[in-house]
């Protein structure tokens, strides 16, 4: 079982020494979509990328995350990864949770991809015995051979991603965390990765997924939240929040 609980929840993120150049700031200030509070007094500025949004998800949900750029979509989904806890408000998050954004979070270039297999998945928390369990599954499906017992420095970005892919997904979550629908090495590893991904999307108590495609919305969610400047603007089905958003003023990718 999985529920989530979000109750007026915020996250004020601190940036430091960015007030460089008066019109870099007023161009940002006006093109992108998260709130950012001057405070000419100092030399920190404090960007609200969530405010008070409240909402509760349960097994079954399929929510779909939509909103333009800076809207917060990609800061709510660290809320629910448990990355960033609320700076205001209340997170509950029962269930184990997978994330494939940030996919290779943790993972350290100098050791090999053995060690960063055991390293991820004890970070998706797993046991020890339980991580080096993965260990096969993960050989098999990334096919990295004999490069698992080099430092994943010496890998390609595409080689990385492999890695990346495979071990994120070697563990199935109570609620899964996605963000758009990722591109993944060649051809011939991407249908297989997108297989694994469909496979865990049906297995997950409750889907997250951001994404910029109302195709993608539609076929995969069976609910949607509109996010904008931080503010949590609806929730409801697929259709009815998709209009909604459209009628702000949005359009479809690819339109
Ligand atoms: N690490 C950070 N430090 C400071 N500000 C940040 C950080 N990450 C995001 N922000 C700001 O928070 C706001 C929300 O960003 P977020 O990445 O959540 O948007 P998004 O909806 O995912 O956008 P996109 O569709 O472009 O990925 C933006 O104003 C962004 O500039």
């Amino acid at each position: 079982m999985a529920h989530i609980v979000l109750d007026k929840a915020s996250v004020e993120l601190a940036v430091y020494n960015s007030r460089g150049r008066a019109l870099k700031h007023e161009l940002f200030r006006r093109t992108v979509g998260g709130g950012v509070e001057d405070r000419r007094d100092s030399s920190v500025q404090v960007v609200k990328a969530l405010r008070e949004v409240s909402f509760e998800a349960r097994d079954g949900d399929r929510i779909g995350l939509i909103g333009g750029n800076g809207a917060g979509k990609t800061t709510l989904l660290r809320v629910l990864s448990r990355v960033y806890p609320p700076t205001g408000g209340r997170a509950e998050i029962e269930g184990r949770v997978s994330s494939l954004i940030d996919l290779s979070m943790g993972m350290d270039t100098d050791a090999t991809g053995y060690e960063n297999i055991i390293m991820r998945g004890v970070m998706l928390g797993l046991h020890r015995k339980q991580a080096e369990a993965i260990t096969q599954d993960v050989e098999e499906f990334s096919e990295l051979g004999e490069f698992l017992d080099l430092p994943i420095r010496t890998y390609s970005s595409g080689m990385m991603l492999r890695l990346a892919f495979a071990v994120s997904t070697a563990v199935q979550p109570d609620i899964l965390i996605l963000d758009e629908v990722i591109g993944v090495g060649d051809a011939a590893f991407a249908e297989r990765a997108e297989l694994r991904m469909h496979n865990m999307i049906s297995n997950a108590n409750i889907v997250f997924l951001a994404s910029h495609s109302d195709e993608t919305i539609k076929r995969f969610c069976n609910r949607t939240l509109w996010m904008k400047a931080g503010t949590l603007m609806a929730d409801g089905t697929p259709e009815e929040v998709l209009a909604a958003y459209h009628a702000d003023g949005h359009h479809a990718a690819g339109e």
